[in-house]
């Protein structure tokens, strides 16, 4: 036999009662010398059993046990060998002690072996001072606490060197204060190298614990391995009523949040969650998959925008914002996703034009064999199409080295400065007695603030006659009438505040429908004039979107 493994359980059965019922059935395991072996499994299967029949209470009715490779045999020298090389703390110290004196107890059993009282002297002060059981050394046993009887349990057990301790539920009934002073005890014990066995019904701990993990299951193993893979498995979990670690359901969920990268290792414990955490930069927008070992890296962009079925707007905004990209990172392809389904099957049918959805787009660079992808979406605000386009795009996390997300065109304090700059730029020509009106598109979502927020930065930043409003949420057409009575402009002059100048720029911005914002400022009395051009157009806002692929490009 394997020179490591100090126990070995052959096919063991065992019942209490009758024949059909088997406590263990037809039990098969393996201990390495020196490891800590957590034994888990719903109650009633078996663990407490099994370690009966280690230290001899129980005899199993068929298999075999090996003990450092030698085939256990149960009559008295075998048992005697075995109880001094196999010690068991139980659950419950009462069941265990009963000498009078805690010196007495923990050298009845080291006096049992023939040991001289001058040696066993020695060897119960030394393991009373290892076990820091010196405070309480002269008080009977029964007054003892629960913290302290369980220590003494220890003690009665390591005072006769065992190979092996086993301890069944060594926290139970233990206040947290004693379960870590115990915990204490049992990392001592095996740094001494003492193999131990523990059965814990405590996920947690047998997972920080533990180089191992017997999963019991109606008498047998149903599964061993390290902590990571036997509670990553949730079908073996489920089947035996147990959770899977906090830290482990946490680890997943952040990962799944795209907060951690699910190529980390899977940490251990609190303490490298934590650390994880702390290493995370907040304003982080990267996510990664495969591991980047001996990997070329080849990265893309990919330009993600709403899309346009007018070709004349698209020319100038979308199509010139990729190319601007092309020409300020020529090292890497830029790819093109739209992110609505109408208006590519409108192309389609119209033009048999093929736009890609982002996850057409993502397939076509993992075949391309694209690492690292920049995804930069021309949206204006962080709104419900970022948020989609974003979960599609993570759909892919596990197929790339990394996904990397730019912001929105609107997203800190400095884009709205840059945005104002860049539409002074474009419209130095508008006097104090034109209002310039805006129309963005608005939404339910809470990113809807942004378009109010700037309407207020225009008057802040010196341009009062500069106005935002929506189609579709506030500021409305309605706020915006009031507004511009207060400022008494001579003329109105109407801009899209959308990428492109698309349908909402040409029918409800500057059409003829009476419902249209160019008649009704007219019926307000007004000069009116429509600019047809989307923010695409702007060379500042073209450049922002670069800084903002900059940004993220690590
Ligand atoms: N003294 C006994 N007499 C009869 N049946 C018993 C006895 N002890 C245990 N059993 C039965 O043997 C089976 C295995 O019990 P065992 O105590 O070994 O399980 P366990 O995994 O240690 O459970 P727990 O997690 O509750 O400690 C159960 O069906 C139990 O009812």
């Amino acid at each position: 036999m394997n020179n490591d493994i100090i126990l070995k359980a052959e096919n063991l059965f065992f019942s209490y009662d009758d024949e059909n019922s088997h406590s263990l059935n037809g039990l098969s395991l393996e201990i390495k010398r020196g490891q800590k072996v957590a034994f888990m499994g719903s109650n009633g299967s078996g663990k407490s059993t099994f370690f009966l029949c280690c230290n001899g209470i129980h005899r199993p009715s068929s298999g075999t046990l090996y003990f450092n490779g030698e085939p256990v045999t149960y009559d008295k020298k075998g048992l005697l060998k075995l109880r001094s090389k196999i010690g068991i703390v139980f659950q419950d110290p009462d069941n265990q002690l009963f000498s009078a004196s805690v010196y007495q107890e923990i050298s009845f059993g080291i006096l049992n072996l023939g040991v001289s009282e001058e040696d066993a002297k020695k060897e119960v002060e030394e393991v009373i001072e290892h076990l820091e059981i010196t405070p309480f050394r002269h008080k009977p046993t029964h007054s003892l606490s629960g913290g302290q009887k369980k220590q003494v349990s220890i003690a009665d057990i390591l005072v006769m060197h065992p190979d092996i301790i086993i301890l069944d539920e060594p926290a139970a009934a233990l206040d947290p204060k004693h379960t870590t002073m115990v915990n204490q005890i049992v990392n001592r014990l095996t740094e001494a190298g003492i193999t131990v066995l523990m059965a814990t019904h405590d996920v947690n701990y047998a997972y920080e614990w533990a180089d191992e993990i017997m999963l019991f299951h109606q008498g047998k193993v149903l599964m061993h391995g390290t902590p990571a893979d036997v509670f990553s498995n949730k079908a073996v979990l489920a089947q035996t009523n147990l959770e899977a670690p906090a830290v482990l359901e946490l680890f997943d969920s952040l990962c799944m949040k795209g907060i951690l990268k699910p190529a980390l290792p899977v940490p251990k414990n609190l303490q490298t969650l934590e650390k994880y955490i702390a290493d995370v930069n907040i304003n982080t927008t990267h996510y990664g998959g495969i591991s980047p070992v001996n990997m070329k890296t080849k990265k893309a962009i990919l330009a993600v925008s709403f899309g346009t079925s007018h070709d004349d707007t698209r020319k100038v905004t979308i199509d010139a914002i990729e190319d601007s990209m092309r020409q300020a990172f020529p090292e890497y392809p830029v790819y093109r996703a739209w992110t609505s389904k109408m208006i590519i099957r409108k192309l389609k049918n119209r033009d048999n034009l093929i736009i890609p959805t982002v996850k057409e787009a993502m397939e076509q660079m993992m075949s391309d064999g694209i690492t690292d992808v920049l995804v930069q979406p021309t949206h204006v605000i962080n709104g419900i199409e970022n948020d989609l386009m974003k979960e599609d795009a993570l759909t892919y996390r596990d197929s790339f080295h990394s996904i990397s997300f730019g912001d929105p065109l609107l997203t800190t304090e400095d884009d709205s400065h840059k945005v104002i700059a860049a539409i002074a730029d474009e419209f130095s020509h508008i006097t104090e007695e034109q209002a310039l009106v805006f129309m963005g598109h608005g939404t339910t979502h809470f990113a809807n603030s942004i378009y109010a927020a700037l309407d207020y930065t225009f008057k802040d930043k010196g341009y009062p006659n500069f106005f935002l409003g929506t189609v579709e949420a506030y500021p409305s057409m309605e706020s915006l009438k009031k507004m511009l009575k207060a400022y008494q402009p001579k003329e109105v002059v109407l801009a899209p505040f959308m990428i492109v100048a698309g349908d909402h720029a040409k029918n409800d911005m500057a059409g003829d429908d009476p419902e249209s914002w160019y008649s009704q400022f007219k019926d307000e009395g007004y000069e009116v004039k429509a600019v047809l051009k989307g923010l695409g157009e702007y060379e500042g806002i073209r450049r922002l979107f670069i800084d903002h692929i900059r940004a993220v490009d690590r």
